[in-house]
């Protein structure tokens, strides 16, 4: 069996209360990076996480394993599909969340003051009792920030937030982000083709080709940097489509040059390291103004919270199905609707 290196010794540094994008063309390895840094796949990774005080090796041995584990649940990766399922209500999905994350440490109020206190962050107040079937994408998107943000993760990674978003929603998003990250976090995120003034939102971004680093700096630095290895961004011309264009190889083979401009440019940064700085703590909900230690639940404790779960889901599936089937009897042979209050339009 042949191997293949998909990525090819990256390392760099993503600060706490900073918004960072990974970008890059198809295949330059976005995605492995992303599995690594979130401990999501790491077969066949080797390297160093350092977030904050805890060290995390990358192998396949045990004490790696336990180490990533705390490192895990330091950090939180929301994926770009939602798995929200469309017939809990807003309000549910956020105390089934708080039930799994918070367990019976906290009491029914405070869980109860912390979900209002995240959606209100996401602006999602007032949706409580919205089925998720009924949210917009830009809200289900917020929805899925908001289930994950329940124990105030310091390290927030997301798969393309804005897919699937207008631009205007996926600014809005982005914004966000912005603020999440502003409140003392870490956040990094992949994104496809970002408008220039989606990218101008970005405190970092970190660009692959061909698993190299060929950038990794502020956005408002893209154009000088290029210019440094005689590449001239056009006026008017997004530098976020200009560098992904460079990597893609529309000027010719910058790759190499870029990667190693990139690499002289910190020599310091030797690991791949989500950092989070003992001077600028996690603003925590609800106003992170007390100190909470939340231990995890037992097992028990969450196979009843699952169970409930599973037997709600049940019954409004069998309920939906039964509705479906009622107004199936009301359908004439093409399948139109013929029952009462049946308009034509
Ligand atoms: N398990 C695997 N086995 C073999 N090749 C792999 C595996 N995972 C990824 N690759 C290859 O590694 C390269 C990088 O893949 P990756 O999914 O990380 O790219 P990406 O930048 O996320 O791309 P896209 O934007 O298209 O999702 C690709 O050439 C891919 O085919």
């Amino acid at each position: 069996m042949t191997s293949k290196t998909i990525l090819k010794g990256v390392s760099g540094l993503f600060k706490s209360g900073q918004l960072t994008a990974i970008m890059g063309p198809s295949g330059a390895g976005k995605s492995s990076l992303m599995n690594a840094l979130t401990g999501f796949s790491t077969a066949g990774v080797t390297g160093t996480i350092r977030a904050g005080d805890s060290v995390c090796e990358l192998s396949d041995t045990r004490n790696a394993l336990s180490s990533l584990k705390a490192y895990m649940k330091k950090s939180c990766y929301i994926l770009q599909d939602d798995r929200l399922n469309p017939l809990f209500t807003v309000g549910e999905l956020m105390k089934f969340a708080a039930d799994l994350k918070l367990g019976e440490t906290l009491t029914e109020k405070y869980k109860t003051t912390v979900i209002r206190e995240v959606l209100d962050t996401l602006g999602l107040g007032g949706t409580e009792g919205t089925r998720c079937g009924n949210l917009s994408g830009g809200q289900r998107k917020r929805l899925s920030i908001a289930v994950e943000l329940i124990d105030n993760p310091p390290v927030i990674f997301l798969d393309e937030p804005t897919t699937g978003l207008d631009s205007l929603t996926s600014s809005q998003c982005i914004d966000m982000l912005k603020n999440l990250a502003r409140n003392g976090r870490t956040v990094v995120c992949t994104i496809h083709q970002p408008s220039a003034s989606i990218y101008a939102l970005f405190d970092q971004v970190y660009i692959l080709a061909e698993g190299l680093c060929i950038y990794n700096g502020s956005s408002a630095n893209t154009v000088p940097y290029l210019a440094s290895v005689g590449l001239q961004c056009p006026v008017y011309h997004n530098p976020a489509d200009y560098i992904l264009e460079v990597a893609n190889g529309e000027y010719g083979n910058f790759t190499e040059t870029l990667a190693k401009a990139s690499a002289s440019q910190d020599n310091s940064l030797k690991t791949i390291a989500p950092a989070i700085t003992a001077n600028n703590k996690v603003e925590g909900f609800p106003c992170g103004k007390t100190t909470i230690v939340i231990s995890p639940p037992d097992e028990f404790y969450k196979f009843r919270v699952l169970f409930k779960r599973c037997l709600i889901q049940q019954y409004r599936d069998w309920s939906a199905r039964r509705v479906r089937d009622e107004a199936g009897h009301h359908t004439d042979d093409s399948g139109e609707y013929k029952g009462r209050g049946a308009t034509r339009l």
